[in-house]
């Protein structure tokens, strides 16, 4: 028996709740290419709301430079529906594309408006990668915004190795994350109850920074506190520390923290009684490690010992799609701080995607904290950004279009970064899953020198 539903009997809002809770995109256009509706798909696809791209035109505005091909003109002299694939220049995600045209009810045969579907490209390892992504976002304390491939690998790899005790080596540049993946990573772990101890190497005189570390105890040095103090090692007993910066740390200190590295032990200024350690160590630094070596201002036996598992952040110019999801969580942080409705104008978004973003994450979050303050009303329009994040707009529109251009430069940076951490063809070929041909290769081409293996 077929199961039949009267449409007549059905409100209105249902078939509107349909549309709003569809996961493809939908949009409704009129002949003359101007959006009259869209769902509120279109903040996953391209992280606006539909209140922004109402009444906008498909190839001006928020849409210049965003999506190619634009259909509707073919649709409207061809007047069939239309099949084809997108390219979302943000993502680089292809985008699926059913474009159909509604003809006037005349005998003119004129297109009176027309639908376009969007579904989003998933592979199966993609979707995985988001129903893990949600699980872990809402298990864990710490946001972390990602959506990038290569970001969300490099984040799978360390939720595998966040449950040993093996030492990770996180490198990138300021901004990129590190401190913030460290936490993550001590979240994601067996120690997740224990404390989580961070220091900046590189911002304590050297002079401090030992007993900052290990503690002292009590008349060690004049003008110490009289009751000792526990180092960040006995304060983060049972959990992780976090050392930053760590190419700063002096080397008489190198060899200390080697000891515990390998002892589990250490000392406190003043005493000579070894204190036991259980503390998971995570490292950062900016700086090339093996340069550091060569000039002798890094022990090559802490290298190895820290370097047991390491990951190189990207720099959010090379994970663009990450951009406007993080500017958006940002925005909404301060909405529901101070219960208001600030929205981005379209525009300002697709300026904070072009931006190359020197600070990275770091400076993209204050970008937004001072636009959100400075800010008086409830749209943020591109003249609200920060000059050089908006005279870049120009600069960097020329270049956008030369999508070859831009996907050679994300290659190049991949490379060059992955090539400086692991140091070996058969390094880069194993950490980014390529053929060693390939990997030999791109050396080849973006770096000066190939290490003889
Ligand atoms: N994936 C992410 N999602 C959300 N926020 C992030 C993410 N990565 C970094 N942040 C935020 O960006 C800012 C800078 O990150 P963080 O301090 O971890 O960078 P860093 O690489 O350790 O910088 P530095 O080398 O200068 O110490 C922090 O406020 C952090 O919370």
């Amino acid at each position: 028996m077929r199961n039949t539903v009267d449409s007549n009997t059905l409100p209105e809002h249902f078939y509107l709740d349909i549309l709003e809770n569809l996961f493809l995109c939908v949009f409704v256009n009129d002949d003359t290419g101007r959006t009259t509706y869209t769902n509120p798909a279109t903040i996953r696809h391209y992280g606006v709301t539909p209140h922004y791209l109402i009444s906008t035109y498909p190839d001006w505005g928020f849409w210049e430079g965003v999506v190619y091909p634009p259909a509707y003109k073919q649709l409207m002299k061809e007047k069939r529906t239309i099949f084809y694939n997108q390219l979302n220049l943000f993502t680089n995600n292809c985008h699926s594309t059913i474009n159909t045209p509604v003809l006037k009810n005349d005998s003119s045969e004129n297109v009176e408006f027309m639908v376009q579907i969007i579904q989003e490209n998933f592979s199966t390892k993609d979707l995985d990668i988001i129903s893990n992504q949600t699980k872990d976002i809402t298990n864990l304390r710490i946001d972390l915004i990602g959506k990038n491939h290569f970001f969300c690998t490099l984040i799978k790899e360390l939720e595998k190795v966040a449950d040993s005790d093996i030492p990770i080596l996180l490198l990138g540049e300021s901004g990129t994350g590190k401190t913030h993946i460290a936490e993550y990573i001590h979240n994601y772990s067996y120690r997740q109850d224990k404390p989580f101890r961070s220091i900046n190497c590189g911002a304590i005189p050297s002079n401090l920074l030992e007993s900052e570390l290990f503690g002292y105890i009590s008349g060690s040095f004049t003008g110490a506190n009289t009751k000792g103090k526990k180092g960040l090692f006995e304060l983060a007993e049972g959990g992780t520390l976090f050392l930053d910066e760590i190419g700063d740390l002096p080397i008489d200190l190198q060899v200390k923290i080697l000891h515990v590295l390998d002892n589990g032990k250490f000392m406190p200024v003043g005493s000579t009684v070894p204190i036991h350690s259980n503390v998971r160590i995570i490292t950062a630094t900016n700086k090339d490690l093996k340069n550091c070596i060569t000039e002798k201002n890094f022990r090559e036996d802490l290298y190895w010992r820290i370097n047991a598992f390491c990951s190189v952040i990207p720099p959010l110019r090379s994970r663009r799609e990450d951009i406007i999801p993080l500017a958006q969580h940002y925005l909404d942080k301060h909405n529901s701080k101070y219960q208001t409705n600030k929205v981005f104008y379209p525009q300002t978004l697709v300026i904070l995607a072009m931006y190359h973003w020197p600070g990275n994450i770091r400076e993209l979050k204050n970008v937004i904290e001072r636009i959100y303050i400075l800010t008086g009303g409830n749209i943020i329009y591109e003249n609200h950004l920060p000059k050089e994040v908006y005279r870049s707009n120009n600069k960097n529109k020329k270049h956008y279009h030369k999508y070859d251009e831009i996907i050679k430069q994300a290659e190049k940076e991949i490379i060059i970064s992955v090539y400086n951490s692991q140091g070996t063809i058969t390094g880069v070929s194993q950490t980014l899953s390529i053929s060693q041909g390939r990997a030999y290769r791109m050396i080849k081409r973006y770096c000066n020198v190939i290490s003889e293996e």
